[in-house]
């Protein structure tokens, strides 16, 4: 069953050019937040800390704060691009992640030999991708930069390679980062509904987004983060206006 459990779950990004004694000791004399010393003597930004929470199948959660929150840190972590350094996390599901425009995509690879390998992954024989391929990449618009390696693409393009290949895994698990739904106007309207689909199939959706009508559309429940810690964690209209 698709589920996701964290237990006092933590992230450390080691600053390593930081090797200088009186850099370091200007940096953590003035008694900062989130960046401290570890055990080898490294500073380190504490990126989350101690984050305990459930999150059961049917849940559309929105993971919200200020910049530098640790909004796309924990989607990340969640994707399992980052091993955390203390705490327990289990995700269940198959994990679909539209987190980094090109991650998961083999830069030297074609668009379309890209949505072939998601298709292979995903259990689908060789015409099964093939057509998949055909089909999907005919929706990405990417039209003759389907068939040139990935690595040529701008950032726009990458994105519609990307939300091609989503669509492909029907993932159980969707995690989403808000660049995602800003994509340029034309092919999002195209893409909505194919979106809202992706989102409605999945059994849990996390979502880390600034735009709170976003939130209001897409979303069950909230949790704010603050400095890498949730302060605040429940349905969204409860989060969203404290009492
Ligand atoms: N690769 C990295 N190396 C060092 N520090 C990092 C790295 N990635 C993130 N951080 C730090 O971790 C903290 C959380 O960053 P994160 O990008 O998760 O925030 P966010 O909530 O997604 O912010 P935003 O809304 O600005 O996108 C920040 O203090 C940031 O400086």
């Amino acid at each position: 069953m698709p589920h996701i459990l964290a237990e006092s779950l933590a992230i450390d990004f080691p600053l390593y050019h930081m090797g200088a004694r009186s850099l370091k000791k200007r940096i953590l004399s003035k008694a900062p937040l989130r960046l401290r010393e570890d055990a080898s003597h490294r500073v380190v930004v504490s990126a989350l800390r101690d984050l305990s929470f459930r999150i059961e199948r049917g849940e559309r959660v929105a993971l919200i704060g200020h910049n530098g929150a640790g909004k796309t840190t924990l989607l990340r972590t969640l994707a399992g691009v980052y091993e955390p350094v203390a705490g327990r996390l289990e995700v269940a599901g198959l994990i679909g992640s539209l987190i980094d425009p090109s991650a998961g995509m083999d830069q030297e690879s074609t668009g379309r030999e890209n949505i072939v390998l998601r298709g292979l992954f995903r259990g689908l024989s060789e015409a099964e991708s093939t057509a998949m391929a055909d089909e999907v990449g005919a929706f990405s618009g990417l039209g003759e930069f389907l068939d040139v390696p990935v690595r040529t693409y701008s950032a726009g393009m990458q994105v519609r390679l990307s939300f091609a290949m989503a669509t492909v895994m029907e993932p159980e698990v969707l995690l989403m980062d808000e660049w995602f739904l800003a994509g340029d106007a034309a092919f999002m309207a195209k893409a909505r509904e194919k979106l809202t689909r992706l989102v409605n199939d999945a059994d849990i959706l996390v979502l880390a987004t600034h735009d709170m009508e976003v939130v209001r559309e897409w979303c069950t429940r909230a949790i704010r983060l603050d400095a890498g810690r949730i302060v605040a964690d429940g349905p969204v209209a409860e989060v969203l206006e404290p009492a």
